[in-house]
């Protein structure tokens, strides 16, 4: 595989041919192979992925580059005495539409990484034994409602280097610092300690932002992804699929306990990608990119969101779960005062007339006003 990551200062001004692209009319999920030296800004190499059309997948992998070390000494024996503050039990129930479940998060007491991996060996759930995508897929589908994993997820904390200061998930450097205030797993790190078969349901993050997750230790992660582009028709199938809870809430894949299988959205005509994400690899996920998956077996990864000047639109006219108090929400002034100031006084009156950019009537887009190339 050719190696792929930002054009060089010697480079032409036409990207080279093997770096990976996207065609706008049939995104799939790119991997970017970095030098360290591209690697060391780290919104310039977002905004460089997406000159390659990165974004329209959905979600793109990143394979760092073998210099770039979150931990000096590389070994996490240490994580066993962490407490998982509140691990979910993740019970799964099929609904009256075969490949659509809702899942029950049960909260369960308190552990340390070294219970839960007990748990894991003792129900079986340490690793899918299956090693090839399709068999592991048809494995995670078929065992769904027995035996339910427990997901040590959403764990406030960081595995990095305090030292570490390249792409460090913990102190990543982008325009959602402008909130000035903590606000949990979306501009602070937090750990999922998974084993076999504990997943994510279908979601958008929060205001439709970006994501970033690293595995630090132990199995893959298997993710299905949607284009944004089509985020619109997912919703419509999502919809469909649970006509009782989207009456209750139309943005019930907020609650991300909804699980569609690959072989519904295939049969929905809906294109969709799914890719492996191994130790040490990152996934980045992309604004309104619906994104679902599981893991293959015991490890460790770290997430928080992050944004661009790009993400401000899609924040601005995002849906809001409205049944969730506790639901993340950020005052979009913040952004349109600090990088839309012309359109602040009409934000602010509710006169401003714009749209969520997958809005299918939305033909124009605002171009980005600053970027790496502008
Ligand atoms: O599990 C992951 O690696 C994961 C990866 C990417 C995401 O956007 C996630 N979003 C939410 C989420 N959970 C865990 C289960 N409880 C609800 C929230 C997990 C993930």
């Amino acid at each position: 595989m050719a190696r792929n990551g930002a054009p060089s200062s010697a480079a032409t001004s036409t990207p080279l041919d093997f770096e990976p692209y996207n065609d706008p009319k049939n995104p799939k999920i790119l991997t970017f192979y970095p030098t360290m030296v591209q690697f060391k800004d780290f919104e310039k190499y977002i905004l460089y992925m997406e000159t390659r059309n990165a974004h329209l997948g959905g979600i793109a992998k990143i394979v760092p580059p073998k210099e770039w070390k979150p931990r000096k000494s590389g070994s996490y024996t240490d994580v066993d005495d962490i407490v998982i503050s509140g691990p979910i039990q993740q019970d799964v129930r099929q609904t009256s539409n075969r490949g659509a479940y809702d899942v029950r998060n049960q909260e369960v007491e308190s552990m340390t990484v070294r219970e839960l991996r007990r748990h894991a060996l003792d129900k079986n759930l340490v690793y899918s034994f299956a090693e090839e995508m399709d068999e592991i897929e048809r494995n995670f589908w078929k065992q769904l409602s027995i035996n339910p994993p427990i997901y040590g997820a959403d764990s406030s904390g960081t595995l990095f280097d305090e030292d570490c200061t390249v792409w460090n998930i913990a102190k990543l450097d982008s325009k959602l610092n402008a909130i000035g205030m903590a606000v949990p797993g979306v501009n602070t790190p937090y750990l999922y300690f998974g084993m076999w078969r504990a997943f994510f349901g279908w979601h958008t993050e929060d205001l439709d932002l970006y994501s970033i997750n690293y595995i630090h230790d132990g199995a893959a992660k298997f993710w299905y992804a949607v284009a944004p582009k089509d985020g619109r028709r997912f919703e419509r199938l999502a919809a469909s699929l649970f006509p009782a809870n989207y009456k209750q809430c139309n943005s019930f894949l907020r609650h991300k306990s909804t699980l569609i299988s690959h072989s519904v959205i295939r049969s929905s005509g809906i294109p969709f990608d799914r890719i492996m994400q191994h130790e040490g690899e990152i996934i980045i996920t992309f604004p309104y990119a619906y994104h679902a998956g599981f893991n293959c077996g015991l490890n460790v990864a770290e997430s928080t969101n992050f944004a661009t000047e790009r993400w401000i639109e899609y924040g601005k006219y995002a849906a809001h779960c409205k049944c969730e108090p506790d639901n993340v929400k950020i005052d979009m002034s913040i952004f349109v005062e600090k990088y839309q100031p012309d359109l602040l006084a009409s934000w602010l009156d509710g006169t401003l007339r714009g749209s969520h950019p997958e809005d299918e009537r939305t033909t124009t887009k605002r171009p980005p006003t600053s970027g790496p190339w502008s």
